[in-house]
């Protein structure tokens, strides 16, 4: 297997202009695919999850022109429904971002699919979002194991009314079923059932909509209605804005090593939940300040903290690897849903933590991540999980050597993670 060894790094410092977002980008193609007119998306990011969900859109036959070496996609609007003839199967790696919402717009239509994606794939739920659909008249059946994909789909004509969505696992499947509403053709009205988990996520649904011309009410993320005779409309061109949770990496390594970095693509003006990151690392005693389009942050005297982060739940496991920097102990709160994430993340960085010498106790919910004085050089075990790999480069940053088995596995969502680094790194 493929391993990288990085030597601390002396000193961080310097500007990066962010890859696009990934949330962002696999929204923004399929809200441009079903809206009518052509769409022109800048900053696409280039990265597995996109890929997929570009090889599906391709497979189902939407017209789109794909400046890779420009980051520029021209999509070509169906004005309405995606599911237009016949596809055997649609392979989405393990992108959440592609399955959840494909599973949704596929269930409208016509023709017979699967769906389909890596063996981690099978492994995270989905069933919450088919019992949301089936009420509507979706027939979606299980291939292998109940509640998991692969899913074989036999679109029909569904209908709006009122469903219920269990919403404590995952806010994938209400973001899924909140695209494919004005689809339906009559007014839908959506309950959530339990707490709603990654609410921020929802937000960026809901602006990303609103820039395709679709209203939604929001009755304080309990009840979303989605009123009848609305359609995408394409907004003509269409800006990709930094990864946010990409940006956490620069932001914490510039508050544990010593220098100023500068991400630029996400500020004050982003819709991503995970620009709140920087307030953490504020929190915890770094300096920060905001731009539109960017955030600066500079090292601090970090503290421990103790905090519910389950809005943030793709950044906070970089507050996991910052805390081993830190004067006293961190809790990180109210993220169980890392359990079915890539991995099962909760015991994945519980093990990993501790292989570098932190005391580390793992909760049904929680991580508490106790830093020692004294680091030792470990082989980073990446379980096929981006975020593992790139939080774990932080140990470098704070001066420990460490090595990241398998660190192709940034391709996820950052294929350049490390040479970006090593741009920043001194
Ligand atoms: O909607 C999105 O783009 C995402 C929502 C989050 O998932 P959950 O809602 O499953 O927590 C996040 O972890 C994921 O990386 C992207
Ligand atoms: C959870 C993640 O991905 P996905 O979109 O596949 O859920 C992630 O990127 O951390």
């Amino acid at each position: 297997m493929e391993q990288l060894r990085l030597e601390p790094i002396s000193h961080v410092g310097g500007v990066i202009q962010l890859p696009g977002s990934k949330s962002i980008s696999n929204r923004a193609l399929l809200l441009a695919t079903i809206a009518s007119g052509r769409t022109r998306l800048t900053n696409l990011l280039d990265s597995d999850d996109i890929r997929h969900m570009l090889t599906a859109l391709d497979q189902l036959g939407v017209s789109y022109d794909y400046r890779k070496d420009q980051a520029t996609i021209e999509v070509e609007g169906l004005g309405g429904r995606l599911a237009r003839g016949q596809v055997a199967e649609l392979y989405l790696g393990n992108a959440g971002t592609a399955m959840r919402p494909l599973a949704a717009a596929l269930a409208i239509g016509s023709g017979e699919f699967v769906l389909t994606g890596e063996p981690r794939m099978k492994e995270r739920p989905i069933g919450h979002l088919i019992d949301a659909l089936q009420p509507l008249g979706a027939r979606i059946d299980y291939l292998e194991n109940p509640g998991y994909p692969p899913l074989k789909i036999h679109a029909g004509d569904l209908a709006g009314g009122r469903v219920s969505i269990d919403g404590s696992i995952s806010s994938q499947f209400l973001t899924a079923l909140l695209m494919v509403a004005p689809l339906l053709g009559s007014e839908l009205t959506i309950e959530v059932k339990g707490e709603l988990v990654s609410k921020p996520y929802i937000d960026i649904t809901l602006g990303m909509m609103a820039r395709f011309g679709v209203t939604v009410e929001n009755r304080d993320y309990r009840e979303f209605v989605v009123a009848a005779g609305q359609q995408y409309l394409s907004p003509g061109e269409f800006l990709v804005e930094g990864d946010a949770s990409s940006a956490s990496y620069f932001l914490a390594a510039a508050a544990i090593g010593g220098g100023t970095i500068e991400v630029r693509g996400v500020g004050t003006d982003s819709l991503q939940g995970d620009k709140h990151f920087a307030d953490v690392l504020e929190a915890m005693g770094a300096k920060v300040e905001w731009g539109k389009d960017f955030i600066r942050c500079s090292k601090g005297d970090l503290n421990g903290v103790d905090m519910d982060m389950n809005a943030i739940p793709d950044a906070a496991m970089t507050i996991a690897t910052t805390a081993l920097f830190a004067n006293g102990p961190t809790t990180i709160r109210n993220i169980y849903n890392w359990r079915v994430k890539e991995t099962d993340r909760l015991a994945a960085m519980a093990t990993e933590l501790r292989k570098v010498g932190a005391v580390v106790e793992e909760g049904e919910d929680y991580i508490r991540i106790e830093p020692v004085p004294e680091l030792r050089h470990a082989e980073i075990e990446t379980y096929n999980d981006h975020r593992i790999a790139m939080c774990f480069s932080m140990l470098a940053v704070g001066g420990q050597s460490v090595t990241i088995l398998d660190p192709g596995c940034t391709a996820k969502t950052f294929p350049d993670y490390f040479d970006r680094l090593a741009s920043v790194s001194r």
